[in-house]
């Protein structure tokens, strides 16, 4: 069942369209990422989604109703949306329990209490409640404001950089928790950030966002080994862009090797083209005639990122297991592993 229909949606600011013809849609419990740098228009269209914002083109229909269109915006208040926000935005002067409790303060005591004490448990906060917002910590006064915004049962969640202010770690570890207190709940939702590990994270779907322009939406898998254009290709993952030529038969003839791949369709042998190279293509093995140099090295933990110079002088990004331990200067032994080739036209998209 779907929940969410953003169908063509343009929003302008005094004559300035900053989102131009967005559409997506989200199933029942599915969650859903807007994913761009700065400035982009994603927060534009999350507030769309809620309300605070008239639409200039399209529609937005939430479960079977139409809530945006041009000339109408249902009020934020009548959509039956929950919103979380960077800043908490949790009340100081009221307990965590009952800043939870604050938009159910029409049910009764007693199935207050319940939906209470059923979220505190869901974030692991049980003991909590009687406390205030100060005496818990950032992660902790995250989690009061997701539960805060769960508590009436929304159709639909929107969560606006909700980790913004945390550090990288506890970013990633609690955008897991709340993907799987978000599935437990069924909950349909929208996620807004710039960080892509965070979407990857966090969400089934994720868009990405530049100029105002959806470019994309996929799955994180989708996104990284099939972009569809030179800006998601370059937005996700790192890698790096090789000059090749097309050949007769499928084969690009790059620097680095004559490699078999589909070209787009209206690159015909003779085209110039784009070929995009991932850290993972680019396998190290010590037995293979094939070296390159190493000319910087990042430690990951786990990996190694070793930016690598070929005798020609095309440079390459190799994702190495940190246990071969290589020190920039040696020569590294590669292979190259495409499963797929990712190919654009060498013009400006
Ligand atoms: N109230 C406003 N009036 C006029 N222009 C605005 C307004 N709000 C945002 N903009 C402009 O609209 C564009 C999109 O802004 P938006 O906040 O949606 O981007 P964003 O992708 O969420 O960026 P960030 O990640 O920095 O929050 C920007 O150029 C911004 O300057």
């Amino acid at each position: 069942m779907k929940i969410l229909h953003v169908d063509n949606v343009s929003i302008a600011y005094d004559q300035n369209e900053v989102v131009t013809q967005a559409s997506f849609e989200l199933d029942k419990g599915e969650i859903g990422c807007l994913l761009g740098p700065s400035g982009c228009g994603k927060t534009t269209l999350l507030r769309a989604i809620a309300g605070f914002e008239p639409i200039t083109h399209g529609s937005i229909k939430l479960v079977d109703t139409t809530v945006s269109n041009v000339g109408y915006t249902m009020p934020p208040e009548k959509r039956n949306i929950g919103m979380v926000f960077q800043d908490f935005a949790l009340f100081p002067h009221l307990t965590i329990a009952e800043n939870i409790g604050f938009g159910i303060r029409h049910l009764s005591k007693k199935d207050k209490s319940e939906r209470i004490k059923q979220l505190l448990e869901l974030i692991n906060l049980q003991d909590y409640g009687s406390r205030y917002p100060h005496e818990l910590s950032g992660g902790q006064q995250q989690r009061i404001a997701l539960a805060r915004g769960l508590a009436p049962k929304p159709d639909l969640l929107l969560l606006d950089e909700p980790f913004s202010s945390m550090d990288a770690e506890l970013r990633e570890e609690l955008a897991r928790e709340v993907r799987s207190i978000l599935k437990h709940e069924n909950i349909t939702a929208v996620l807004v950030t710039h960080d892509q590990n965070e979407a990857f994270a966090m969400a089934d779907s994720i868009g990405v966002i530049n100029q105002g322009k959806l470019l994309q939406w996929g799955s994180g898998y989708e996104l990284y080994h099939e972009p569809e254009s030179l800006f998601v290709a370059d937005f996700i993952g790192s890698g790096v862009f090789i000059d090749g030529e097309v050949m007769e038969g499928n084969v690009i003839k790059t620097s680095l090797a004559s490699l078999e791949g589909i070209s787009p369709p209206e690159c015909k042998p003779g085209c110039k083209v784009k070929v995009l190279v991932r850290p993972d293509d680019i396998v190290h093995d010590d037995c293979s005639p094939r070296k390159a140099k190493i000319v910087s090295r990042v430690f990951r933990g786990a990996n190694n990122l070793f930016t690598l110079e070929m005798e020609d002088g095309t440079q390459l990004l190799s994702l190495v297991h940190s246990h071969h331990n290589h020190e920039v200067g040696e020569e590294l032994g590669i292979i190259m592993e495409f499963e797929h080739l990712v190919v654009f036209p060498d013009k400006p998209q």
